[in-house]
């Protein structure tokens, strides 16, 4: 799935929507053309991986009757052998768990795809790549965090950078079809580095939902991206 050569992906985080009017916060970015987001970021986290509290299934149960948006549920939780399943069988499209959160990654994949779903591993800033190098023909999207998990509206962590650089040289040298996604900090000031580097998926929260009018963030920072991706080469 290296998508590289399309339109570069904009995921708005919903974490930084109005939690009492998700599905009318889900159709401000359902807009059509550069303004429609292609997925929807679901940041679900369980005051045990990370410090905070948002949401379950139930409310992604609902979005998912709420929006045609395909849904990229980002798990910021324990024990995703046991939670992340669920998830892919009520419908979302993308599953990503935390490598750090699991011994067992590839099982979880492989349960996760079993459920209707594609599966993602997400790393935190400081978790290096390389241990995962070898697995990553089990997973269809890789998460690099570029802040730490838990909060939205946190500055971006330039240093995971280099984690984006490497991994697109070896996407590129062992011919995966593995999607690139950068979730942090991303915003009209640091989404070109991020494109530079080679990612192919954008999470933004604040800076879309933050805005005016978060369709058209949508479609400037996706402009940006592509411009950036194109004068990087
Ligand atoms: O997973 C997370 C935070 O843990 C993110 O998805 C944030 O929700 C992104 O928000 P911004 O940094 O773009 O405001
Ligand atoms: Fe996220």
């Amino acid at each position: 799935m290296c998508d590289s050569g399309s339109a570069p992906m904009i995921a708005p985080s919903i974490l930084s929507a109005d939690f009492a009017n998700l599905g009318a916060e889900a159709e401000a970015v359902a807009g059509s053309g550069t303004n429609r987001a292609d997925w929807l970021h679901v940041d679900v986290m369980d005051a045990h991986f990370v410090p905070n509290l948002t949401l379950g299934l139930p409310v992604v149960e609902s979005l998912l009757k709420a929006t045609d948006i395909p849904l990229d549920c980002h798990l910021m939780i324990e024990d995703p052998g046991r939670w992340a399943p669920p998830y892919a069988e009520a419908g979302a499209y993308n599953v990503t768990f935390h490598a750090e959160a699991t011994d067992d990654p590839v099982a979880v994949a492989r349960d996760v795809r079993a459920a209707g779903a594609k599966a993602g591993l997400s790393i935190k800033p400081g978790t290096p790549l390389e241990p995962y190098l070898q697995i990553l023909r089990d997973f269809d999207t890789l998460l690099i965090m570029s802040v730490e998990p838990g909060f939205g509206g946190q500055q971006f962590i330039p240093e995971v950078l280099a984690k984006a650089r490497a991994i697109r040289k070896f996407i590129d040298s062992e011919d995966l079809r593995l999607l690139v996604e950068i979730d942090g900090g991303i915003n009209a000031d640091t989404i070109e580095q991020a494109a530079e580097a080679g990612i192919d998926c954008f999470v933004a929260g604040s800076a879309v939902y933050g805005a005016a009018d978060p369709g058209a963030a949508v479609g400037a920072l996706r402009a940006q991206a592509a411009a950036a991706r194109a004068s990087a080469g």
